[in-house]
């Protein structure tokens, strides 16, 4: 371990040294040879009660000029003590401040700015004179009670989100079954109420009694609650055919994304060229390119085809893993299945493809398929990984290690907020999964409401159920709405001269290709900006429309995309169509 990594000193005796106006902490030393024991209060360190000590005797104590500087405190003149920041931006975790997260990035930090300036004006100290209408606190008591809040003048009057894979944030309702056996897992005193269906009841007493003290609100096996990966294990046999799943090999994870850098954790290793490197796909979902950035992995780029509506290209997987070998060791390959950002549909051909090559060279696969149920076009099927893995055969089913990732979050339930999700994990070493469960445990468990989601997604009510056909009406509701402004995002987006969209097959995105007059180039990297970024920045603020620029998930050298959700509610869903439109072509005019 290199001499410059930082400690963390956990409580126990620490000791002080006072010089002057300066005073060093430093921790742990049971036996400092300063002898001076502070218990760490404040009101102690008063500098007449501490001799003033030379800096040479603080080296005595072990420990290092550069520990010492991080902790400086100086006295200011009213005997305050103001302190220097152990953790400053030069000295935090590095890695940290490599991550990038487009999906929350500037475009919606500046969107979300808009929507308060709409509401409320900046307000200054001459408004506030005058009786400002902003909502703050100081300001407000100025204004007579009749005023009503208005904000800036913009030519929109409200900003139309469309970044973020967020359901139920754009309108979409929940499945009444689930939130009734939440609602009476959270509240059993409701289980005595004759609102709710016996069904669910049923269901709400069975995963009370699953819980620790009969309760959401304990919390459970760190691997998620028996009955629910068993419930989990029956959905992927049924999913695929009869494939068997072992209910051991199911850890159930706060969201997928907590399984995917959970996995990643166990993959990263090694230094230099022997460093890991990690696979993943051009365009990407940030969840990727950032864990890795933060574990401080190799990021390996393969490009999915544009040409050939974002499909797995093997001759790039090829001679991307050719080109990492020379600087790092390729271990893992992950693919999202149905894309995000891309919101393709894989093949079975090219699914099997995958597997056959992460078999020939040795790779760890990463299935994200959070998206499974999401899948619209004609033609179109999920396939899992798994069961495509053992319709291979038992040279490809007994031997390629798999990790497979499933959530809450989206197909027709988009509960993202409750943070429910699985992993399965398929040939993974022994000794290695044994490391897997100790991890887990030590963050306790995932969420016990979300394991509840996730159960009941796995396990919904049957035919014959009091619950079912309303469920089964409310899920093809959803399903065939999605279904729907996938077709009509697609078309509008075709209509737009310089806009070409690929069929949003599955997921809940479109991911078009913009083309940007070359003075609109020049002028955002004048700027600073990524093209797509300088464009969607415009788009915002001229139209009130919030896309996430390409350049957030990665795109080829001298193209450019935006990413949008297809989730707004079809009436807000047309209105932004329309105005993506206008501003297209308004903007290519401006700059041609
Ligand atoms: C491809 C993909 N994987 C994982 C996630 C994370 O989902 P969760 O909310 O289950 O953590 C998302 C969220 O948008 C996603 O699009």
């Amino acid at each position: 371990m290199s001499a410059s990594r930082i400690g963390l000193i956990l409580p126990s005796r620490s000791v002080s040294v006072l010089n002057g106006g300066n005073v060093w902490f430093f921790g742990g030393g049971a036996q400092d040879p300063a002898g001076y024991l502070v218990s760490g209060v404040r009101s102690m360190l008063i500098p007449s009660l501490l001799p003033p000590f030379p800096p040479q005797s603080i080296a005595l104590s072990g420990v290092s000029e550069r520990r010492r500087g991080l902790a400086q405190e100086k006295m200011t003149e009213n005997g305050v003590f103001s302190r220097d920041k152990v953790l400053t931006i030069d000295t935090m975790n590095p890695t940290v401040k490599n991550v990038e997260y487009a999906v929350r990035g500037p475009i919606v930090q500046r969107a979300m700015q808009i929507e308060k300036e709409l509401r409320e004006p900046n307000c200054s100290p001459k408004s506030r004179l005058f009786g400002c209408i902003c909502s703050h606190t100081q300001c407000v008591t100025l204004l007579p009670k009749s005023t009503t809040l208005k904000g800036v003048k913009k030519p929109f009057t409200e900003v139309i989100k469309a970044n973020i894979g967020d359901a139920h944030a754009m309108g979409q309702q929940p499945i009444t079954f689930f939130r009734q056996v939440l609602a009476l897992c959270s509240y059993p005193e409701l289980l005595n109420e004759n609102m709710f269906p016996e069904d669910a009841k049923n269901r709400a007493r069975r995963i009370l009694q699953a819980c620790g003290g009969g309760s959401v609100g304990a919390y459970s096996a760190s691997q998620g609650i028996d009955c629910v990966r068993q419930d989990v294990a029956r959905y992927i046999e049924r999913r695929d055919g009869g494939v068997p799943c072992d209910p051991d090999n199911v850890y159930l994870t706060t969201g997928a994304s907590d399984g995917i850098v959970t996995m990643l954790k166990l993959l990263v290793c090694g230094e230099g060229a022997s460093r890991t490197g990690v696979m993943i796909s051009i365009p990407q979902y940030p969840l990727y390119s950032a864990a890795l950035a933060e574990l401080g992995a190799v990021q390996i780029n393969y490009y999915l085809n544009e040409e050939k509506c974002w499909s797995m290209d093997l001759s790039e997987l090829e001679s991307s893993l050719a080109e990492a070998r020379k600087h790092c060791n390729p271990k893992a390959l992950c693919i999202i299945n149905p894309g995000n950002p891309t919101g393709q549909v894989q093949s079975r051909q090219c699914i099997e493809d995958v597997i056959r090559f992460a078999a020939k060279e040795r790779l760890f696969l990463m299935a994200d398929e959070v998206y499974q149920d999401n899948v619209y076009a004609e033609g179109c099927q999920f396939h899992s990984f798994k069961k495509v893995l053992f319709e291979l055969g038992p040279e490809y089913s007994d031997n390629v290690e798999l990790a497979s990732f499933h959530s809450t979050s989206k197909c027709y339930m988009g509960e993202c907020g409750f943070r429910g999700g699985y992993m399965e994990v398929i040939n993974m070493d022994a000794e290695v999964q044994a490391q897997l469960s100790k991890l887990v445990s030590v963050r306790l468990c995932p969420p016990v409401p979300g394991q509840a989601l996730m159960d009941l997604v796995v396990n919904s009510p049957q035919p014959g159920e009091p619950s079912h056909i309303t469920f089964m009406k409310e899920r093809t509701a959803t399903l065939s709405l999605l279904a729907e402004k996938a077709k009509l995002t697609e078309q509008i987006l075709n209509t737009v001269p310089g806009i070409t969209c690929n069929p949003v097959q599955g997921a809940m995105y479109s991911f078009p290709n913009i083309s940007l007059p070359e003075k609109s180039i020049k002028e955002a990297k004048a700027l600073g900006q990524a093209p797509d970024m300088f464009y969607c920045m415009k788009l915002l603020e001229e139209t009130g429309i919030c896309l996430v620029p390409g350049s957030g998930f990665g795109q080829k050298d001298g193209t450019y995309h935006f990413r949008m959700t297809i989730l707004p509610p079809t009436d807000k869903l047309k209105i932004l169509l329309a105005k993506v439109k206008e501003f297209h072509q308004k903007f290519t005019q401006q700059y041609s």
